[in-house]
């Protein structure tokens, strides 16, 4: 087994295998267990609203310093707020049990992947490739956008899928696939080689996103005429009808539902079921009070209110539930 993870692969020129090569540890390797049943899927929730934290402003460029990090996790000095030393913790804690296998970001357009992505792959030290990138080096440059418009969406599926197929063998990599990358059981094939995320926004969330940065690299969401926002909410809408059950197909889940703000059905809801809500409140005070460290945890009602950091460490979280979960599903070597 271990000469066969060994052996060259034949990567294409835009990428250095070296560079993905696996360090073998010394003892079996771990597996992922394929049942459905085995996935965690535990989400955010959010209670209260914090004000001061909405319209922070994001930036994809990646601000976890390994060295500073590990430098004060070793003396023990973690400032509770210090986002980026909590990553850095989180990822050093998933690392045994991921054993160098890639992570795939599943989800839809707009969710974060790319962002959420990079984070992560700092924090572990692993490499940074968006499937979408590999793609248009692999057609010579030719932008997404230009392969639906000349070649159509077939084709581009097809070297999704090639590219998924090369990615499947590399080790100690974080992807962020394309939103459709799901919809083709051929790709959970080769992405089921590593540990899938699904970043699961609300689509109002996606679309208010995608309506500020413009639909111009989203073909599937590019339209001339209308708002911005609406437009994207009516295609992401028809979207996620067709895609929602594929991306239950991820080993992990972080969601970030938001809690609706009060609305008559609301309101009539609370005074038919004054009881319910207060076993509600009852509940979600426990829930909050138990829970150590970020959002659903910190209680934030909107979800814009998360920072990408706050979101990558949940999804550390996340994978760290299902990597312990498979561990203990694990048959030992010679029971085989
Ligand atoms: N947690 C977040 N809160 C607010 N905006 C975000 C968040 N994560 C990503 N974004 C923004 O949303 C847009 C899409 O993010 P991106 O990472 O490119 O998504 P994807 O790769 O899933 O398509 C970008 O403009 C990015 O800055
Ligand atoms: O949802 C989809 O079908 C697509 C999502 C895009 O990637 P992002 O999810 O990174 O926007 C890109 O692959 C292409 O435009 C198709």
């Amino acid at each position: 087994m271990e000469a066969a993870i060994a052996q060259r692969f034949q990567y294409p020129s835009w990428i250095d295998w070296r560079e993905f090569e696996r360090k073998l540890p010394r003892g079996s390797l771990r597996y992922p267990q394929r049942a459905k049943e085995e996935k965690r899927f535990r989400g955010l929730a959010f209670a209260h609203l914090q004000p001061e934290r909405r319209n922070r402003s994001l930036s994809s460029e990646v601000s976890c310093s390994a060295d500073n990090s590990s430098a004060l996790l070793e003396a023990g000095s973690v400032y509770p707020f210090d986002e980026d030393l909590i990553l850095k913790r989180k990822a050093e804690e998933v690392k045994p049990y991921l054993n160098g296998r890639a992570m795939y970001l599943v989800g839809m357009m707009g969710s974060g992947k790319t962002t959420v992505g990079k984070l992560m792959s700092k924090a572990l030290g692993y490499s940074f490739l968006d499937c979408d990138t590999l793609i248009e080096e692999a057609m010579n440059g030719t932008s997404v956008a230009e392969i639906f418009e000349h070649h159509g969406e077939s084709l581009f599926r097809e070297k999704e899928t090639d590219a998924l197929k090369k990615l499947s063998s590399m080790y100690q990599v974080v992807v962020s696939t394309g939103g459709g990358a799901v919809i083709r059981p051929i790709n959970w094939k080769y992405m089921h080689k590593g540990i899938s995320i699904w970043l699961d926004v609300p689509l109002e969330a996606l679309a208010h996103r995608i309506a500020a940065v413009g639909t111009n690299s989203r073909p599937l969401l590019h339209d001339e005429s209308g708002d911005a926002y609406t437009v994207a909410l009516k295609r992401l809408s028809t979207i996620w009808d067709e895609r929602s059950e594929a991306y239950t197909n991820a080993n992990a889940r972080v969601s970030l539902e938001s809690i609706a703000p009060p609305s008559i059905c609301y309101l009539f809801n609370l005074l038919l079921f004054t009881l319910m809500q207060l076993l509600l409140v009852i509940w979600l005070f426990f829930f909050v009070l138990q829970s150590s460290d970020i959002a659903a945890k910190r209680g934030y009602k909107d979800v814009s209110d998360l920072t990408p950091t706050e979101i990558a460490i949940e999804a550390f979280e996340q994978v760290l539930s299902f990597l312990k979960n498979e561990e203990t599903m694990e048959i030992p070597d010679g029971d085989l």
